[in-house]
């Protein structure tokens, strides 16, 4: 579903990622562990189009997505939660979760569909995303990209500064993803735990090059 061979990228002449050849196969979790500025942000944002590559290719699907912008590849299929989670915090859950909708091209009852996907999501659907604690903006975020209907979900450290008891029910709820959407997901992470109980497969990143 998705490859990468030789890729590098990095910003304006500062070279971040060095020759990055991975894929993730249909309805696979793969995961990349990488301490703290390895370059995990800097490959999903490479792959998401934010950031070119400066060399290599990246295939989505068996299509060259190289240099295809940004809404391109989400429209492709492309999700990506970034890290920080970015959502819209005057808005509420549930019109966080539209604009998704409206964005991806899919219909409003999409934003329904989710919410009952997530049962953290529906007590609190009329509350303004500002207000929720980080475990709950993350579940947003991650229901929200699911709102463009995804065929490939990168996440972005979904993990940082959320309490263990909170961690665990993100866990259950991509494992309830692949199982009942048959997602294929990409997970960036710092949490090795984290990874092994999703993961079939994890890479390794250190100073901007995949080590196993
Ligand atoms: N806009 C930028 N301009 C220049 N260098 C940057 C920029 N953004 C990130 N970097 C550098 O790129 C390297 C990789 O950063 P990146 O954010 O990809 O790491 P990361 O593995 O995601 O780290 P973290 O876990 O802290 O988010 C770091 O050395 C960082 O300082």
């Amino acid at each position: 579903m998705l490859q990468l061979v030789g890729v590098h990228s990095g910003y304006g002449q500062i070279p971040i990622l060095r020759d990055i050849s991975l894929n993730v196969a249909e309805g696979e979790f793969v995961g990349i562990l990488g301490h703290n500025g390895m370059g995990k942000s800097t490959l999903l944002m490479t792959i998401g189009g934010t950031l070119p590559a400066t060399d290599g290719r990246i295939e989505m699907g068996g299509q060259d997505i190289t240099r295809l912008p940004v809404h391109r590849r989400a429209r492709m299929g492309l999700g990506y939660v970034k890290q920080g989670r970015r959502i819209f915090p005057r808005l509420t859950v549930r019109e966080n979760m539209q604009a998704a909708c409206l964005a991806g091209g899919q219909p409003l009852a999409r934003a329904e569909e989710m919410i009952a996907l997530f049962p953290r999501l529906a007590p609190i659907a009329e509350r303004p995303g500002g207000v929720l604690s980080g475990g709950e903006q993350q579940i947003l975020a991650l229901a929200r990209c699911l709102c463009t209907a995804p065929r490939l979900v990168m996440l972005d450290e979904p993990t940082e500064g959320i309490q263990p008891s909170i961690r665990e029910e993100i866990v259950e709820a991509l494992l309830m993803l692949r199982d009942r959407l048959r997602l294929t997901m990409l997970l960036v992470e710092q949490n090795e735990a984290f990874l092994g109980a999703l993961c079939t497969r994890s890479y390794c990143l250190e100073k901007g090059r995949l080590v196993a």
